[in-house]
């Protein structure tokens, strides 16, 4: 951005820099929780929602008043709040692809006019929507009839990365308010997701939504081309496929071209980037599953994030105060990672979903005026739900020389309260104890003296007792919502997906382009036709050479 001062030449930058060099080895979270009573209240935050209250607390930080005030200090240096409003002002900040970046106006529920190059885009949205909605209220009440005059029970999304990822995770975290068809999903080109998939399914109750943005990804299009063919196989009949197969995508050409009639073609745009879209178009599978109005639901939930974000100043805004956390530590600390830990078995693809969405947006070295950076970008985010993280990786999170910030999150109230709510109680203890032991630790005094007790001798305590320390003070989020409903999952997703953009802010990146995907697939495209020569390959070094030829020599 014009004027914006390289980010480690930053005064505000530099500020933190020395503050971290200086004071790192005193902030204790211990001592100062012991500090100041009000620190719970002082770093939390109270979003009042449909469904319930949803609390951000991030007093559990590696932060006092000071750092929090410099970490502010730097969001606005780095312009937060202009590019935030120039990306809902329909601005093309997505400069290197010419676009504007406007989920934003996909979950628009006051309706109020986003204009892109002059026009207001909300017509057009709200177009699809209901497009949406009429057909998928069809479909589930069995109205809309197979080519055997059956009703749907399946549907299948074909699509890959952002045209599958989203509405994967949502339609397993709202699996609960299913009242449609369930939903499949088949994204690997490996034959054997679609193989395995179509196993399950019967041809004439099944429906085929083929999602890709540009449609022209080798691997939906693979993919579709052999449900198609697997559908013809049964139904022999050409014209039963606009029964059983609708597209969602930009590129109404090539749609038309794949055999798909344009009715059944529900349309998005290029201003909602791949890993943004669950809210548009490809959303659709979630729609069908768990009907219109709690689509609708979600994009109430992401509405009123977004909102926030647009009106909470910078030290009360959540997505705000998360991106400069995240900061705090993958610049000053040297945090590599970050998990996303949700308390929650429908949450299971959450994860799965925001690698994508943070490391597709934020993994890249050059700035948005095309030098490299001289300081770190987005981080590895990953994470798996609790309790089986605690069993698989947490040893390394409490014990290990990684510092790995963590974002725990955990509804109050399940949607499976199954033995008097036993279960979600022990849940509950779990995530609660998990932040505190992360905060606290246990130093050699306690652990010798519970040693002592447990009547051990002075030479095995000697040798066991540096294993059983815990040196604490290791970071964390705590996000706790009323209930997983649709509503609330929209706020959980916006949340991190501005987040994400506030990062890219600071990091003087463009979140919205992907340009790393690229070279793969060019490369992919000129080995396939190689494969099947009989030629020896030499084109290449000599690892690539040396493994086609092998896989050549092995194939049958
Ligand atoms: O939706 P389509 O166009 O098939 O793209 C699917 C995915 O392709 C990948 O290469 C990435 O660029 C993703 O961002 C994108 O979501």
């Amino acid at each position: 951005m014009a004027g914006r001062v390289f980010l480690s030449k930053d005064p505000a930058w530099l500020k933190l820099k020395s503050f971290y060099e200086a004071n790192v080895k005193q902030l204790k979270m211990l001592n100062l929780f012991k500090e100041d009573p009000h620190r719970f209240e002082k770093f939390s935050i109270k979003l009042d929602g449909k469904d319930g209250p949803l609390l951000v607390d991030f007093s559990k930080n590696l932060i006092n008043d000071e750092v929090f005030q410099l970490l502010i200090n730097l969001l606005r240096s780095a312009q937060v709040e202009k590019m935030r409003d120039a990306m809902f002002a329909g601005e093309k900040i997505n400069f290197t692809e010419d676009r504007a970046v406007l989920h934003i106006a996909l979950r628009n529920r006051s309706n109020t006019p986003i204009l892109v190059e002059g026009k207001d885009v909300m017509p057009d949205v709200n177009a699809v929507l209901k497009h949406m909605r009429e057909f998928s209220d069809k479909v589930r009440s069995g109205s809309w009839l197979g080519y055997t005059g059956k009703a749907i029970t399946d549907c299948v999304n074909i699509g890959i990365g952002g045209s599958d990822l989203g509405p994967v995770m949502v339609t397993e975290a709202l699996k609960k308010y299913q009242c449609g068809p369930t939903a499949h999903f088949v994204s690997n080109v490996d034959g054997t997701h679609m193989a395995e998939t179509l196993k399950k399914l019967n041809p004439e109750t099944t429906l085929f939504i083929i999602a890709s943005k540009t449609f022209t990804t080798q691997e939906t299009i693979t993919n579709a081309e052999s449900a198609k063919a697997w559908f013809l196989q049964h139904a022999h009949d050409e014209a039963a496929v606009s029964k059983h197969f609708v597209a969602l995508s930009t590129n109404a050409p090539k749609v038309k071209q794949f055999g798909i009639d344009e009715a059944n073609m529900f349309e998005f745009w290029d201003w909602v980037g791949g890993r943004y879209s669950l809210w548009s178009a490809i959303g659709l599978s979630i729609a069908l599953m768990i009907g219109m109005d709690n689509f609708e639901q979600l994009l109430e939930g992401a509405h009123q994030m977004d909102r926030h974000f647009v009106e909470a100043p910078i030290e009360k805004n959540i997505p705000m105060i998360l991106a400069a956390l995240g900061i705090w530590y993958s610049n000053f600390y040297g945090a590599q990672s970050y998990t996303i830990l949700p308390y929650d078995q429908y949450l299971h693809r959450f994860p799965a979903y925001f690698q994508q969405g943070d490391m597709e947006s934020n993994g890249k070295y050059i700035t948005r005026s095309g030098q490299r950076v001289d300081y770190t970008t987005g981080p590895v985010a990953w994470g798996e739900p609790g309790t089986n993280g605690q069993h698989a990786f947490y040893q390394l999170i409490h014990q290990g020389t990684h510092i790995v910030p963590c974002d725990f999150l955990i509804p109050v109230e399940t949607h499976n309260p199954i033995q008097n709510g036993l279960h979600h109680q022990i849940l509950l203890s779990n995530f609660l104890a998990q932040t505190e032991a992360l905060m606290r630790g246990k130093t050699l005094e306690e652990v010798t003296a519970e040693l002592k007790a447990s009547g051990m001798s002075e030479s095995q305590i000697n040798l066991i007792a540096p294993h059983k320390v815990f040196e604490g003070n290791r970071p964390s989020n705590s996000i706790v919502f009323q209930k997983l409903t649709p509503f609330t999952l929209g706020q959980l997703i916006a949340m991190y997906e501005m987040k994400i953009f506030v990062q890219g802010i600071v990091w003087d990146i463009n979140s919205f382009d992907q340009w790393g995907v690229e070279l793969g697939k060019v490369l992919a495209k000129a080995i396939l036709p190689e494969l099947t020569t009989p030629d020896v390959i030499s084109t290449h070094d000599s690892s690539t050479n040396g493994l086609i030829n092998f896989i050549k020599a092995r194939k049958h």
